[in-house]
């Protein structure tokens, strides 16, 4: 019998697969391993009596027409991030054109005569590897999903940075440098964007520890507005404050709802010296056994050259500076902790 020949009556049934329409006259389903095969006909090719191993209920095993999605029901409200469900969902109702936000394309640019390309083989004396625009990149545009731009290398001269600055502007809506933004003869970045460019710097030092140079400036750019994120050159120093300024602002120009990390409480495995500064100390977070909250153990010396400190890392502590009553927090102190990679 085919499904829809014919409404089935009270003792008949009919095979049907997981998924299938309810065959008409059917309100319940039994699963075929809860039956018995009493007789068959046709060589084996016709089922024509079978005993049900179990009395069944009505509706047993049948979903509802509108169990999954009523009429009328709204699947996803505006300002939701697209994920894979939500993409699922999406495909499910046959919404292949939606509304979004563009996601804002982020061009990076490293600064610093002493850079050389990581592939560039051995190190020139007094150079170091350019690793700041890996990093960055992956972040950005890996983990974050943005799109990115390679801006380069720019040397530390402002008729060289210039032309890098102007490239980098004209392909992104934001530019992300690192390098040339603290105090020394050769950190142009300020001067170059103020000067040459017309950006208004909206600040240029934080009291935060690492990441005090941190700049951040806006400008117009051949008729669109442009937002410079100048991060500190230490390499540490340019992840922690990428994660803190420029990975939120990037996910409110792409409409996320709730742009900034994640931030939950931690217990700290050793006492930690507090600094001058409120700092942002590398830990990695985990759960012990019978204990709700996690453990941060600091991942060492947190120099801002040290990326050691930060490869190992899912958290970031945010600690209160010193004072002259507290210098340090004890083992066993709950702080706050931003998340920044795999619980
Ligand atoms: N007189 C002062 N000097 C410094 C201050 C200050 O307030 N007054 N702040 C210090 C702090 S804190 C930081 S952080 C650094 C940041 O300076 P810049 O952002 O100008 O960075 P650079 O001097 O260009 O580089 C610092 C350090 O990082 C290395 N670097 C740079 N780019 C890369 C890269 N793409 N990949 C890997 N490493 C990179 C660079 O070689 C330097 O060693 O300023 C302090 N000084
Ligand atoms: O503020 Mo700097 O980023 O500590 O080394």
């Amino acid at each position: 019998m085919q499904l829809g020949d014919r409404y089935l009556m009270p003792g008949e049934c009919m095979r049907i697969n997981t998924g299938a329409p309810l065959p008409p006259g059917a309100d319940a389903v039994v699963q075929v391993e809860d039956t018995s095969l009493l007789r068959e006909a046709d060589g084996g090719r016709l089922e024509v009596e079978i005993e049900i191993l179990w009395a069944p209920s009505k509706g047993q095993d049948v979903r509802q027409i509108g169990s999954d999605i009523a009429l009328g029901e709204r699947v996803l409200l505006k300002g939701t991030v697209l994920g894979a469900s939500e993409l699922g969902l999406l495909a499910t109702v046959g919404a292949t054109c939606v509304l979004v936000y563009r996601l804002p394309v982020v061009a990076i640019l490293s600064t610093g005569n002493e850079l050389q390309e990581p592939w560039a083989g051995p190190l020139h004396p007094g150079c170091i590897r350019d690793s700041n625009k890996t990093s960055l990149m992956a972040l950005i545009g890996n983990k974050n999903g943005f799109h990115i731009v390679d801006a380069g290398i720019a040397q530390d001269s402002p008729e060289v940075l210039l032309p890098y600055l102007r490239s980098a502007l004209s392909s992104a809506d934001v530019v992300v440098s690192t390098g040339g933004v603290s105090m020394g003869d050769r950190d142009y970045l300020k001067d170059v964007l103020q000067a040459d460019v017309g950006a208004k710097i909206h600040f240029g030092r934080v009291m935060m520890k690492p990441g005090k140079p941190t700049t951040f400036a806006t400008c117009e750019y051949e008729g669109k507005k442009k937002l410079v994120f100048g991060l500190p050159g230490n390499p540490v120093s340019a992840m922690v404050t990428c994660n803190l300024f420029v990975l939120p602002a990037l996910r409110k120009m792409a409409g996320h709802p709730s742009p900034l990390c994640t931030v939950i409480r931690a217990l700290i495995e050793k006492d930690i010296k507090l600094d001058p500064r409120p700092e942002f100390h590398r830990v990695l977070l985990s759960w012990k056994p019978g204990i709700s909250i996690p453990i941060a153990r600091s991942t060492g010396n947190q120099i801002s050259s040290r990326m050691l400190s930060l490869a190992s890392a899912n958290g970031l502590l945010i600690l209160p500076p010193r004072t002259e009553e507290k210098t340090y927090l004890p083992a066993g102190s709950e702080v706050d902790a931003m998340v920044v990679g795999q619980l």
